[in-house]
């Protein structure tokens, strides 16, 4: 059985908040508080070096010279130690607070410093090499998805679903399923509401467009690019390295 996220009783989501679609103001979301328990580096992987700066600083440069972004608020570890002496720490652009114990207290941690009245577009500090077109093409989706988007790629490969052996029990229908990327993009009041209430329920809220569905809004699927990895295991590390050496060249 494919585990579904339970939505959330209708009744709790008839709130008015206040939303401008219309609003071009756009803050960058960055989540960068995690420790990279899966690299298992010795030090959180957003601060790993790829041609010589570090995955964090890649990441701000992409957002912060973006013309179309206003601020970009990152949130750090309570004990974060590096942040401080990267070249972008300054930036006037730049803001941060403190990130929580997942992802997502993260994210609302930083929505929680955003103006309402505009969009919020979330991106992983661990996926370094996104475009500028990939940022472009989802902030032009505003005007068929107003609810909200994220970036995606269509599954390519045949899915397996495995029992407790490591053997195969079945092969899953691809029709429809789409790998789920950053950044994501929603009405920033929208977000915080619906995000703020999927934790408070205890939902599971993996990415932002989860906290989304939780509240019954399907948010748009934006096909983007598929080097735009997020970097999780040692192997990542050389991938990330040759896209961001191909978009440098
Ligand atoms: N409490 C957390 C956990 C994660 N993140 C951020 O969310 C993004 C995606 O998370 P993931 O790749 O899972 O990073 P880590 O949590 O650092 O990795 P791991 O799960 O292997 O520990 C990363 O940029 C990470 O820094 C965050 O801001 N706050
Ligand atoms: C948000 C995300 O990047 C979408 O693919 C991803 O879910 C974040 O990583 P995690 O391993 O689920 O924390």
């Amino acid at each position: 059985m494919d585990t579904v996220l339970e939505a959330a009783p209708q009744v709790e989501t008839q709130v008015a908040v206040q939303i401008d679609p219309f609003s071009h103001h756009v803050v960058a979301i960055v989540p960068a508080a995690g420790i990279g328990s899966r690299m298992g580096a010795g030090k959180p992987k957003q601060y790993l070096t790829l041609l010589g700066q570090s995955i964090l600083a890649h990441t701000l440069d992409k957002l912060l010279s973006h013309p179309q972004i206003n601020q970009v608020i990152v949130a750090l570890h309570p004990e974060d130690t590096e942040f401080a002496a990267l070249p972008q720490a300054k930036h006037p652009k730049l803001v941060t607070v403190i990130g929580g114990s997942e992802r997502a207290d993260s994210v609302l941690a930083a929505l929680d410093k955003a103006p309402d009245n505009g969009w919020a577009l979330v991106h992983d500090a661990a996926r370094p090499c996104l475009t500028a077109q990939d940022i472009d093409k989802l902030l032009a989706s505003r005007v068929h998805f107003p609810q909200g988007a994220i970036l995606a790629m269509p599954v390519r490969d045949t899915m397996k679903r495995a029992n407790s052996l490591g053997e195969i029990s079945s092969t899953v229908c691809r029709d429809n399923l789409w790998h789920a990327l950053t950044p994501q993009l929603f009405p920033t009041s929208l977000l915080r509401l619906h995000l703020k209430a999927a934790l408070a329920a205890g939902a599971v809220v993996t990415d932002e467009a989860s906290a989304m569905e939780w509240a019954g809004i399907s948010p748009g699927l934006v096909a983007g690019r598929a080097d735009n990895i997020k970097v999780t295991h040692p192997d990542d590390l050389e991938l990330a390295e040759l896209f961001l050496l191909r978009a440098n060249a």
